[in-house]
Order: C-alpha cells, then structure tokens, then sequence
C-alpha cells in the first residue's frame, strides 16, 4: 500500500502495510520526503531536528533511507535511543519533495526560529514588522516580477492572520495533487487521500493540522477555523527533470547533503534562461573542489600540523590553544578576542586579519562559539533576477548585522593559472588575498577560487559600491600557512529579507577613496566593467 499517513498533531504518523508500532502507525517526527535514483529506484529521505535549542543554535539529522523496511528500522532504532526530539511548534511541517517544498518548508522553520530569538534584543524591529518589512523589501527589490513562488510571500503566510493570503493569487486548497516539475496544485481536491496515476508512481499524504501553528502553514487551505483537515495528493512524475527543476533538484540536495537550508530559484527565472552550462554547475555548498590532486594534498594537511585547544568552553581566546597565532583583537582593550560574540561576526578581525576557528583537533564540540563559518548555512536563499546585473543572491528572511552567511567555494587554482581561464570564467573569479593586503603571504604560493563550473550561490553575489557585506578570510580545515583560507561573507548592517545581497568588488578602492588617497586619474584596467550598483556614490567601474 503506497500511502503514508500523518495524524493529528502533535504526532505525525505515517503508516504501512510493512510495519509500524501497534497501531500499524510509525509516530515519526520529521519530515519525508521521497526522491527517485537515476536508476529509477526510489530513496526515502527523512530528517529530524531540534531547531529550537535554548541557545539559539540549530541542528539537524539527516539520512537516506534505502527502503520502507529500512525506515521503520531506523524509527525504531531512533525511538530507542530518544536522543532526537523536535519541538512540537514545528510539526506543521509538510510532506512533500525534498527537493524543495520540503527543504524550504524545514529550513523556513529553522530560520525562523533564529529570526524569533536573535532578534529579539532590545530595540530590534520585532517580527510583528515582518509584513511590512517584506512588503518594503519587495518594493525595493530589483526583480522586474515578483511572482508568486516567490518565498518572501512565503514568509508572509507565517505572519499573516488570514489563511487565505498565501502566496498566490489562488488559495491552496486542502487537497491537492502536485506534480514533480509540473504546475502545482492543478487538479482538483480529491476526498480519498487515495488515487491511481498511471505512469508514475503516488504517495497520498494525509495531514492534520492543529493549533495556531497550523495556521501559519504555507498549505493552509482558505479555511480559517482553527482545526485543518486535508489531504495532499503526491504524484511524482518519472520525466527528467531540466531547467530550473534540475537545478532546483541538484543544488538543494547538495546543500541538504551538508545540513544548509534551502536555495530557491526564482520562478521569474525561467527554464530558458537557464543555460546547459548551469545544468552542469556542479553544486558545493562548503568546500572547494581541487581540480589538481597536488593542491588538494597541500590544504589536506595532517591533523598534527593544527594548533589544537583544550578548552571545555571555548570563552578566553587568550588560553584557547588554537588562538596562539589568532591577531584578532578587542579594539577597546587590545586583548586578544574571538571574532564572533554569540554566534555573529564582532568586526573585530580587521582587514587583512585572518579569523582562525577551532578546528577538527580540538576537544571542543560543535557547539563552540568560535565555530561559526564551518557551521552550515542556515539562512534559506534565493537566487533571483536583478534588473540591470544578471543574477543576484538574496535571503528570504531578515538578518542581523554580523550574521555570517556563507563561504565562496569553487575550484581552488594556482594564482598564476587564472590568466588561462576562458573569458566567461573571470567574473567568477575570487582571489584568495585577504591577507596580502598587509604584505604578508607575498612569499608563498598565492590562489584563488573560480566559480564558473563548481561553487554555490555565493556566485551570483553581485557588486555594489555600497554594498551590505563584507568578506573576510577564515581558516578551520586547513591551516593559516597555505594561503588556503576560506572567504566568508558577513552582513555589515542588519539587512530585510528580500534584499539583494552585495559586496564590493573593489574594497581598497573604497578605502583609498574614504581615506583621500585615491589618485585622480586611476587607470581603468582593460578587463573593468561599466558598474551598474546605482548607488549614489558609484564609483562607475568595477575591477575583474
Ligand atoms: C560573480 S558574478 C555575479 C553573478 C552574475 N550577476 C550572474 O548572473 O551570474 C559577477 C558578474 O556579475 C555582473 N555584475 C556584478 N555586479 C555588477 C554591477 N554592479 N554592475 C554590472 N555588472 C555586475 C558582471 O557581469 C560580473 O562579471
């Protein structure tokens, strides 16, 4: 029997003909989803998280689950062990394709989490500004079309009062069939929770929604008493995916395979404009692909070269052993310090300063608060069309200034190889020289990172002479001495969700301008492009 079955909150339960508890139902709390192999057998995904720690702090699970057999196995094994347990706030959650509704839906949740706690300080906007915040960021926005996929109105839902203000024009209804790479929601409501597609194969979902969460649910139908019951027909179509589905497919299960929230493509970007070339970008949300074994076993050094701590909390940078080499300091005391203060960037790592993390010898745990850019992403982001500068990135929730976002991955090169690229390749082209600014590494091998062909959504950042983040070098799976560092991308104020997010290409520039050193007439260089950021203090190129 092909259908999994979800119970009233605030237990989910999905049942089988193969197994389950006594009831002949397995209360899982999770989320399920199912994905279909190239060799067109079938992997049951299924994640369990607490997002809601005390601390602010997200985790969750993940595993591919082979069969049914194998899923009631590991529930079972999971219910032993009762080390997972997700917060009952959460089990609005939906079951649907871990490609994206899923992920969008789960890593909505997490982020939403962190927006409710780290915003809560003092003097913050609150959430309840949040309808106004998206309204103002979709206002500001470039993108010509804001359609209706589109997750800022996503999160509207959250916050709104009425089930009826979804996203789209056209309210969700309870039930619903959705084809994989088709239009959603095209057919009409079944009442069985049961149906018959030939040609590709079906789970029926039945979910019961209870409680105001449920009314914050992005499927909540038009309803609005407080008790949603519905069923969500699943069909899931056996054509190959391509265009922006394929894309949509490969890159969030790249980002899921590593724990990073969901990357959405913006539906005003169509499968036309998405070249060959992007259907083969090969998706990396943390590290670097190393075309040349050789430099991969240089940046692979042997854990005994790491200056490793000892500490059971990582709170004086001054004894943490892994520090001993750290020139990040307090600028009112000049006493060593930790880059980041409860989980965001303190600017005190100023230019040209590495930030060293603690790394895989330390005895510290995953939990350190000097383990922040090796964390996953847990901002969900979107890829999306800007007016006048191709592609742009922005997040679809509100961040917070010092929140660190990402790192720019891709393929880790020789300095001196850049000059061999093709063309196309050198927009995409990071140089890893956070530190030579201050003369030092001049020495050693230099590299950089080209995004053309490996990376992730770092790559669609964009310039802007007034930009909202910065980027600053950072070491934990390597050491400091191989000038192999990761660039990590931090937000320099707090910015709205919606917001197309930007660096300047140029820094020195900037900084030669503010300081009044910059020559008049600097010579524009053959490869510099006509910048078109529209701020008000343009500089009118930009390096490449
Ligand atoms: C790293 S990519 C950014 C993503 C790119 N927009 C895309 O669609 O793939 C850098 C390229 O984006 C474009 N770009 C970025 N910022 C720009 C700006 N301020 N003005 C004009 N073009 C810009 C340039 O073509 C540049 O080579």
């Amino acid at each position: 029997m092909d259908m999994w079955k979800r119970s009233s909150s605030p237990e989910e339960t999905w049942s089988d003909a193969e197994g389950g508890n006594e009831n002949g139902e397995w209360p899982i709390k999770g989320i399920v989803g199912e994905e279909i192999n190239s060799d067109g057998t079938s992997v049951y995904e299924v994640r369990w998280g607490n997002w809601s720690r005390k601390d602010g702090t997200n985790t969750t699970w993940q595993t591919e689950i082979p069969d049914r057999a194998d899923l009631v196995n590991r529930w079972k094994r999971h219910q032993r062990s009762k080390r997972n347990s997700m917060a009952q706030e959460s089990l609005d959650i939906e079951v649907a394709w871990p490609d994206d509704d899923v992920h969008n839906r789960f890593t909505f949740l997490r982020a939403q989490a962190y927006e409710e706690k780290k915003l809560r300080r003092p003097g913050a906007p609150s959430a309840a500004d949040w309808d106004k915040e998206i309204d103002l960021a979709r206002r500001r926005t470039d993108e010509p079309d804001a359609e209706d996929g589109n997750a800022a109105s996503r999160l509207r839902v959250r916050r709104g009062t009425s089930r009826s203000t979804m996203s789209s024009d056209s309210p969700r209804p309870t039930s619903v069939r959705r084809t994989r790479g088709g239009t959603p929601f095209n057919t009409p409501p079944s009442s069985s929770g049961r149906d018959v597609t030939e040609g590709s194969k079906k789970i029926t979902t039945k979910i019961s929604v209870k409680s105001e969460q449920a009314s914050t649910s992005a499927w909540s139908s038009k309803s609005s008493s407080s008790d949603v019951k519905g069923d969500i027909m699943f069909v899931r179509s056996t054509e190959p995916l391509h265009g922006r589905a394929l894309l949509l497919s490969n890159w969030n299960r790249a980002a899921m395979g590593v724990a990073a929230a969901a990357i959405r493509i913006s539906s005003a970007i169509t499968d036309a404009e998405i070249g060959q070339h992007l259907e083969k970008f090969k998706y990396m949300e943390k590290k670097y692909y190393f075309g040349d074994p050789e430099l991969q076993s240089i940046f692979e050094v042997d854990k005994g070269a790491f200056l490793a701590c000892t500490c059971k909390r990582c709170d004086r940078p001054s004894h943490c052993q892994c520090q001993a080499e750290s020139e990040v300091v307090d600028e009112r005391l000049h006493n060593k310090a930790y880059a980041y203060n409860e989980g965001l960037f303190t600017f005190y790592a100023s230019q040209g300063v590495e930030v060293i993390e603690c790394n895989k010898s330390c005895t510290c745990g995953p939990m350190c608060g000097n383990r922040v850019a090796q964390k996953p992403r847990d901002i969900p982001i979107e890829i999306f069309k800007t007016r006048r500068c191709g592609w742009g990135a922005r997040s679809t929730v509100r961040l917070p200034r010092g929140k660190v976002l990402g790192i720019y991955t891709g393929r880790l090169l020789r300095r001196e190889d850049v000059d061999n690229l093709p063309a196309e390749h050198i927009g995409y082209v990071f140089d890893l020289d956070g530190t030579e600014i201050r003369g030092q590494h001049n020495a050693g091998a230099k590299f950089s990172v080209d995004s053309y062909d490996y990376g992730n959504w770092t790559r669609f950042i964009n310039h802007s002479c007034a930009p909202n983040m910065k980027v600053y070098s950072v070491v934990f799976d390597t050491i400091q001495e191989i000038n192999m560092p990761y660039v990590a991308f931090v937000a320099v104020r707090d910015i709205p969700a919606g917001e197309e997010l930007t660096i300047d290409y140029d820094p020195s520039a900037a900084e030669e301008i503010s300081a009044g050193t910059r020559k008049e007439k600097r010579k524009i260089s053959s490869t510099a492009l006509l910048c078109k950021c529209g701020a008000g203090l343009c500089r009118g190129w930009i390096k490449q």
